[in-house]
C-alpha cells in the first residue's frame, strides 16, 4: 500500500505570511515526508492565485533538491493548457534532475478560471488532453517525432533530453466523474488517481473503478500492475478531544472551494463536464465530508477507515490532503509523524529514513532548529544495522542463487508452493521469502508472495532487463572475494591477485562467466542505450572499444549505426567469453576482436570513435593517463572519445555506490575512481577537450571529448 500527500493548498496572507515564508514551511513539510518514509508527494497546478501552484515544474524541482527518495508527482499537470513540447521538456528535465523520481499525473483541468487565463476553451479539453498526451508520450519515448494534429503540429523534433525513466515516467490519470476518462486511462495503460469524496457514494466510485479495470484488461494489461490512489482529506489526532480543531480547517477549505466555484469568470461548458455540475452540491457540505468522506480520527480509527475504504474500492494507495484550510505547519508535521509511526506500519514496511538530519520528533519543531536528537538506544540500533547490513546482501544472493524470482515470476505463491518446487523445507523458504519481503523485493498478502514491479523487471530471468548474473557476480565478489580481508588489504596497501577459477559462490557457474554476463546485463539495462545516443555518430565508420569486456556497447552501437565496424581490445580470456555473446547477437561480421593491453598497444591505425567504458578505473592513475594518451594517438582528427565511468562525489565520502566501489577497486585490480573535475582534467591533459558531460542517473556517468590538439 502506498501513502503520500497531495498538496492543493489554499494560501492566505493573513495566516501564512509572505509567499516565501509559506514556501519555506512547505519545503520543510516535504523534506519531513521524505525522511519519514512516505512514497510520494503530489502537487497541483492551478492559475488561480492562492490555490495550488502555478509553476509546478519549478516547485517539483525544489522538492527534488530537498529530498532523496520520495517520488514527486503532479496531481495534476494541466496538459490541455500548454504547448505539449514545452510540457514534455520541463517534466523530462525534472525526471532527470530528480534521478527518475517523477510520477506524471495528468488531467483535463476543472477550473474555468485556469482555462480562461491562457485562452483555451474548456469545451476543447478532452480532445486537447488526448492529443497533448500523445505528443508528450512520443517525444519521451521516440527519438524523432513529427506530429500533425488538430491543435499542435511540428516536424522532426527530437526532445533533448528525454526523461530518465524510459519509455515514460509512470503516468497517472486523474478521474472523477466522467466514465470516458476511466475508460481512456484503462485503454492507455495508465495508473489512476481518484477523489471519491467528490462522488455521491463509495459504491459509485467502485462502479467507475470496475469500468477502469475492465478497460485495462480489454487492452491486454494485467490490473495488478496498476495503482489506484484515493484522494482524501486527512485529520489525525491523538485523542478524541482534539477532534473539534479539525472541523474549522475542513470548513475553511470547503468555503474556499465554494468561493472558487462561484467567483470563476466563466463556467465550465456543461456539455463536457456534465457529471461535475450534478456533483457540485455534494462537496459543499463540510459536516458530511468530515463524517463520511474524509479520514478523520485517532490512529486506530484511521486504520479502520483506510482498511474499509481500500477494500470497498480496491484502492492500492492514498494521497492525503494534509495542508488545507490553514492547518498550522506544526500540526502538519505532527500528523505526518503520528501517521508514519502509528498508522502506516499496519499497511507496509516503512523504508529507513536516509537523512537522519531531518528526523522529526513528534512535538512541533521550529523551522530553524530541525536538528536531530537521537537517543543512545537509537544510535546503538543504527550501528547494529550497519554491522548486519551484510545480511541483506546474503538474502539477495541466496534468493538469486535459488532463482526464487524467476520461479515466482508473474504468479502468486505461498512458501509451501515454492518449497515444493525447490524440493526444500517450506519453513526455511518462508524465512527467506519474508526477508525478501522486508527488503521490498517481494510483497506478501495473506501468506502469498508476489514480485514487486522492481524485482519483476530486474531479477526475474524472463525479463529483458534482468540483472541476475550481475548479482551473481557481486555474490562471488562479496562472499568469496577479498572483502573478507579488507582490514589486511588496507594495512598492506596491496590488492588480491584474483584467480577466476577459484571464485564461484555458486559452483555451477565459473566466476568469470558471471562477471562478463553480468556486465552485459548491466549494459543492456539502460546504459548501452544512453551511451549510444549521447553523441550523434553518423558517418563514423570505425569504433575501438577498449576493454570492451562482453562487447555489449559495441553490439548496441553497431545496431544504432549500420555503417559502423567495431573492434574490441581486451585480454584472451575475456575475449573468448565475449565472442560467444557477439555470435549470439548475430554481429560477428561487424564486431571484431584484438588481444592486447591498451596502455601500451600500438594498433597501427586510427578510429573514428574510441570508447573507454569502465576501463579507466581498472588501473591506477598513471595507467589511466597512458590509456587516455594512447586513445589520443589512435583517434582520427575529427574523432569522438566516449568515456563512461563510476564517478565519486566531490568529497568522495557520500553514501553513493561509488564511495564503496572505490574500496572495491582498491582491493581488486588496484584501480582508482575519480571525481568529475579530476577526470575532466586528465582527459584534457591527454590532449582532448571535453564537449559534453552526462549524469545518467544510473550506476555510471558519461563524458564526451574531441581532440583539442592533433
Ligand atoms: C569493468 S570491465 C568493462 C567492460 C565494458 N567496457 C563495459 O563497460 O561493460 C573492464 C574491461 O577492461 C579490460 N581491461 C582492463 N585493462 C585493460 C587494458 N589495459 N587494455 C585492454 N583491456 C583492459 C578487462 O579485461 C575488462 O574486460
Amino acid at each position: 500500500m502506498q501513502f503520500g500527500f497531495c498538496y492543493i493548498p489554499d494560501y492566505y496572507e493573513s495566516l501564512h505570511g509572505s509567499y516565501s515564508a509559506w514556501y519555506r514551511r512547505l519545503l520543510h513539510e516535504w523534506g519531513t515526508a521524505d525522511a519519514l518514509g512516505y512514497d510520494a508527494l503530489w502537487i497541483a497546478e492551478h492559475r488561480l492565485a492562492g490555490y495550488g501552484f502555478c509553476s509546478t515544474p519549478v516547485v517539483a524541482q525544489a522538492i527534488a533538491d530537498r529530498t532523496e527518495r520520495i517520488r514527486i508527482g503532479t496531481a495534476v499537470s494541466l496538459i490541455t493548457q500548454r504547448h505539449p513540447v514545452l510540457a514534455a521538456e520541463d517534466w523530462a528535465t525534472v525526471d532527470l534532475l530528480s534521478n527518475g523520481r517523477l510520477n506524471f499525473g495528468i488531467g483535463r483541468g476543472i477550473l474555468a478560471y485556469d482555462f480562461a487565463a491562457v485562452g483555451v476553451p474548456s469545451s476543447e479539453s478532452r480532445e486537447r488532453f488526448q492529443e497533448a498526451w500523445e505528443v508528450i508520450r512520443r517525444l519521451w519515448s521516440e527519438k524523432q517525432v513529427t506530429h500533425n494534429g488538430k491543435y499542435w503540429s511540428f516536424e522532426d523534433h527530437t526532445l533533448g533530453p528525454r526523461p530518465l525513466q524510459q519509455p515514460t515516467p509512470p503516468v497517472y490519470v486523474a478521474c472523477i466523474a466522467t466514465p470516458e476518462s476511466y475508460q481512456w486511462a484503462g485503454e492507455n495503460g495508465c495508473h489512476l488517481m481518484v477523489a471519491p469524496f467528490l462522488l455521491k457514494s463509495t459504491a459509485q466510485q467502485a462502479e467507475y473503478l470496475d469500468l477502469y479495470r475492465e478497460s485495462l484488461t480489454k487492452a491486454g494489461h494485467d490490473v495488478r500492475d496498476f495503482q489506484i490512489l484515493g484522494n482524501y482529506h486527512l485529520a489525525l489526532f491523538e485523542d478524541e478531544q482534539q477532534s473539534e480543531q479539525v472541523d474549522g480547517h475542513i470548513f475553511q477549505y470547503l468555503n474556499f472551494l465554494n468561493s472558487v466555484q462561484t467567483n470563476q469568470k466563466q463556467h465550465l461548458d456543461s456539455k463536457h463536464y456534465a457529471a461535475y455540475e450534478s456533483g457540485e452540491t455534494l462537496w459543499k457540505d463540510a459536516q458530511e465530508l468530515r463524517d463520511n468522506r474524509a479520514v478523520v480520527g485517532t490512529p486506530q480509527q484511521c486504520i479502520d477507515r483506510i482498511g474499509e475504504l481500500s477494500s470497498a474500492c480496491g484502492l492500492t494507495g492514498w494521497m492525503f490532503h494534509i495542508n488545507y484550510g490553514g492547518v498550522p505547519h506544526e500540526r502538519v508535521i505532527d500528523q505526518m509523524t503520528l501517521f508514519a509511526e502509528e498508522v502506516m506500519p499496519t499497511f507496509k514496511t516503512i523504508p529507513q529514513a536516509k537523512r537522519p538530519e531531518i528526523h522529526v520528533r513528534r512535538q512541533s519543531i521550529p523551522l530553524s532548529s530541525a536538528a536531530p536528537e537521537f537517543t543512545t538506544a537509537a544510535r546503538a540500533r543504527r550501528i547494529t544495522e550497519l554491522a548486519t547490513s551484510y545480511t541483506r546482501s546474503c538474502v539477495l544472493f541466496a534468493a538469486n542463487k535459488l532463482d526464487l524470482f524467476t520461479l515466482i515470476g508473474k504468479e502468486t505463491k505461498t512458501s509451501i508452493d515454492v518449497g515444493r518446487q525447490l524440493g526444500t523445507n517450506s519453513r526455511s523458504i518462508e524465512r527467506l521469502l519474508d526477508a525478501c519481503t522486508s527488503l521490498e523485493l517481494l510483497s506478501k498478502e495473506n501468506g502469498e508472495y508476489r514480485l514487486t514491479a522492481e524485482s519483476r523487471e530486474m531479477l526475474d530471468r524472463n525479463s529483458p532487463n534482468c540483472i541476475a548474473d550481475w548479482i551473481a557476480h557481486w555474490a562471488d565478489m562479496m562472499m568469496k572475494g577479498n572483502w573478507q580481508h579488507l582490514a589486511e588489504h588496507v594495512q598492506s596497501g596491496k590488492p588480491l591477485d584474483l584467480d577466476w577459477s577459484d571464485f564461484a559462490f555458486d559452483s555451477r557457474r565459473p566466476s568469470i562467466q558471471n562477471w562478463i554476463d553480468g556486465m552485459h546485463q548491466m549494459a543492456m539495462a539502460g546504459h548501452a542505450d544512453i551511451l549510444s545516443t549521447v553523441e550523434p555518430l553518423h558517418g563514423a565508420a570505425t569504433l575501438l572499444d577498449v576493454g570492451g569486456g562482453p562487447g555489449t556497447y559495441s553490439i548496441v552501437m553497431c545496431r544504432h549505426y549500420p555503417e559502423l565496424q567495431a573492434t574490441i581490445l581486451d585480454s584472451t580470456e575475456v575475449s573468448d567469453v565475449a565472442c560467444e555473446i557477439v555470435r549470439r547477437e548475430g554481429l560477428d561480421e561487424r564486431v571484431h576482436f584484438r588481444i592486447g593491453d591498451f596502455c601500451t598497444a600500438d594498433l597501427q591505425e586510427t578510429y573514428d570513435v574510441i570508447m573507454l567504458s569502465n576501463v579507466l578505473h581498472m588501473v591506477d592513475k598513471p595507467g589511466a593517463m597512458a590509456m587516455l594518451k594512447n586513445a589520443h594517438r589512435h583517434l582520427s582528427p575529427q574523432g569522438v572519445l566516449l568515456v563512461q565511468e563510476w564517478m565519486v562525489s566531490d568529497e568522495g565520502t557520500d553514501s553513493t555506490l561509488s564511495t564503496l566501489f572505490n574500496i572495491h577497486m582498491l582491493i581488486n585490480p588496484n584501480g582508482d575512481l575519480y571525481r568529475w573535475d579530476q577526470l575532466q582534467q586528465m582527459i584534457e591533459r591527454a590532449g582532448f577537450a571535453v564537449t559534453k558531460t552526462l549524469e545518467t542517473g544510473g550506476v555510471y556517468d558519461v563524458l564526451v571529448a574531441k581532440k583539442s590538439q592533433p
